[in-house]
């Protein structure tokens, strides 16, 4: 797996706030204003464990990306804590969001206020998202009417508010265009107009440019970000590409088949990796005018063939004779969270 830094692609963020803290990403970390709490979150899709103990912590107003290979069950975190895990799941754990105790525990009656008003999200093809049959305009101002309770005159003025402020020019007579009318970034432009109507704490945004051409992947992740930071939301990015993520997000949670490697500052994170995966990681990033890397050895396990321990070990160059059999737990070390019993040492 290789990558590319294209200039356009890097989207400035916001200084990081200063040295490493002590890890914010450790759920009970005191001194951060937590919006999200994830602990132990495990799915299971029969008898495979598809994700296995996640735990991370999003501040209010903070970016975060959960990046990895595919596979590794980003999207799975997603739609498990928007209550939208698709086919048989069994899910334990617990993710405490603002006032809410668990949104894990909570009934699809109990979603009503919370999902597309509080907690939204952006999803890869905003062209499969969108319904065809309906005009733009009629499908964001049923959003407004429906969730805001806004009349029909006063949803309209919104809804062409909110497609201006998400750079669709002449935003009122796009009002009339359907979706197949559009190009593929203004239809994700679109969504994100949608996602923000009713100004959510949290955005998830599972790799909303994949379906983009590369030149409009970068105007999209910097439109989320200066949208998702101009309303002091919070935003969950679910992203492949490391590079990508260092460069647009606040803070990475490097997972390896379900489970959280390393996680902290996005500066630290890339900077200085401690852990061997998220090192591989950085390896396969090329930037225009390097040489290409050797690409890393080996493929992520099937779930039905994992270590009982840490699941990078079978590929782990680092690897000691406890990590296939002895789980890791989540440790401080200068300024993240890494679970591994044989990690890098600073660069
Ligand atoms: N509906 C489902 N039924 C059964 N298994 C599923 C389902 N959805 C996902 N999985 C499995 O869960 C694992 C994690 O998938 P997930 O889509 O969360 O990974 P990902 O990191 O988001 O990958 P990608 O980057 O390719 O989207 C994969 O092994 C996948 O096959």
């Amino acid at each position: 797996m290789t990558h590319t830094i294209l200039p356009e692609m890097i989207v400035p963020r916001p200084l990081s706030r200063g040295p490493a803290s002590p890890d914010p990403y450790l759920p009970g970390t005191p001194g951060s204003d937590p919006l999200l709490t994830v602990t132990g979150l495990t799915v299971y899709r029969g008898s495979r464990r598809i994700l296995d103990d996640v735990s991370f912590t999003l501040a209010r107003g903070e970016t975060l990306a959960l990046v990895g290979e595919s596979g590794a069950g980003k999207s799975t975190i997603a739609s498990a804590l928007m209550g939208l895990l698709a086919g048989r799941a069994r899910v334990t754990g617990q993710a405490a969001f603002d006032d809410v105790p668990d949104l894990l525990a909570i009934t699809s009656k109990g979603w009503s206020g919370l999902r597309g008003q509080r907690i939204a999200m952006i999803f890869q093809d905003a062209g499969a998202a969108l319904n065809p049959c309906f005009t733009v305009g009629s499908q964001l101002t049923s959003v407004l009417r429906r969730q805001l309770g806004l009349d029909r005159a006063t949803a309209r003025q919104r809804a062409v508010t909110l497609l201006d402020s998400v750079g669709l020019n002449d935003a009122a007579a796009r009002m009339s265009a359907y979706p197949h009318q559009l190009s593929g970034g203004m239809q994700q432009r679109v969504m994100v107009a949608i996602a923000l109507a009713c100004d959510p704490d949290l955005l998830f945004a599972d790799e909303p440019t994949s379906a983009l051409d590369v030149t409009i992947q970068a105007q999209i992740v910097r439109l989320i970000l200066d949208q998702t930071r101009a309303k002091g939301a919070s935003c969950v990015f679910v992203l492949h590409d490391l590079a990508l993520a260092s460069q647009t997000c606040d803070r990475i949670v490097v997972l390896y088949a379900g489970q959280v490697m390393e996680s902290g500052p996005s500066d630290v994170v890339l900077n200085d990796p401690r852990h061997p995966y998220t090192r591989l990681l950085k390896s396969c990033v090329i930037e225009i005018g390097t040489h290409d890397l050797d690409p890393p050895d080996g493929s992520v396990p099937g779930y039905d063939d994992l270590p009982g321990g840490c699941r990078f070990a079978t590929r782990c160059p680092r690897r000691l004779p406890r990590c296939a059999a002895e789980r890791p737990p989540l440790t401080t070390l200068a300024g993240r969270s890494l679970a591994c019993w044989n990690p890098e040492t600073g660069e």
